[in-house]
């Protein structure tokens, strides 16, 4: 969400057919809150299109690979690995040393503050292998109870983030929602005015 720290999100495994949709939905969430990259296995390829397809109309940044070395991407990464898991610590007691560890955090004296490192957030599918939680700087936890993949991640990176990422700048979209308490309205965001008269209701999702 910066140019100084990336932010990527790794999907560890992907079984087609039956992880599509999750897949899919992990890409979108990584996009819509303020991650920067996002790796998925290489047998995801359709959900990396669908995630690709969004950004091209939505805005980015926001880059998508596919890798076939999930191991590798994980124990070569340069900087800071979380991993999200029921079994992990709780995320109210680690997130401040994860942003600190990453330099996302407010200096109490100016010029202190940590150097800005990337971050990889890895989450599973099915079981993932136990050198993953080894690796991990930090297991994370949202809730020590059993959820998805999408819901920890949402949590995780709103919680990174303090909830800037919500206000978030997309560039080279397409098209706009407008925010409105009743209809739905997208625009045209090449040249859109403010007032966002050029507003259709596509009566569309
Ligand atoms: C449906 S779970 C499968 C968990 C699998 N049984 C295991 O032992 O790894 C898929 C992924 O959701 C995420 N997840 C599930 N519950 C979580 C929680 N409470 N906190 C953080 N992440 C969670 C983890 O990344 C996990 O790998």
């Amino acid at each position: 969400m910066n140019d100084a720290r990336e932010v990527v999100v790794l999907r560890y495994g992907h079984r087609p057919g039956r992880d599509d949709r999750m897949t899919t939905h992990v890409g979108l969430t990584a996009r819509a809150l303020g991650a920067d990259r996002l790796i998925l296995p290489d047998n995801a390829g359709q959900s990396a299109e669908t995630v690709r397809d969004i950004t091209g109309r939505f805005g980015g940044p926001f880059a998508v690979e596919l890798r076939g070395d999930q191991k590798a991407v994980v124990k070569n990464f340069e900087g800071v690995v979380v991993h999200l898991t029921m079994y992990g610590e709780r995320v109210q007691d680690v997130e401040a040393e994860v942003r600190e560890a990453v330099g996302l955090d407010e200096p109490e004296v100016i010029g202190e503050a940590s150097p800005p490192r990337d971050l990889l957030v890895v989450v599973g599918g099915e079981k993932v292998p136990w050198a993953l939680y080894e690796r991990a700087d930090f297991n994370v936890g949202v809730t020590n109870q059993p959820h998805s993949e999408v819901a920890g991640l949402a949590v995780f990176l709103d919680r990174l983030f303090e909830g800037a990422e919500l206000d978030r700048e997309w560039e080279n979209a397409d098209r706009r929602v407008v925010p409105e308490a009743t209809g739905k309205t997208v625009v045209d965001a090449e040249g859109e005015s403010d007032d966002g008269d050029a507003g259709e209701n596509t009566g569309r999702d």
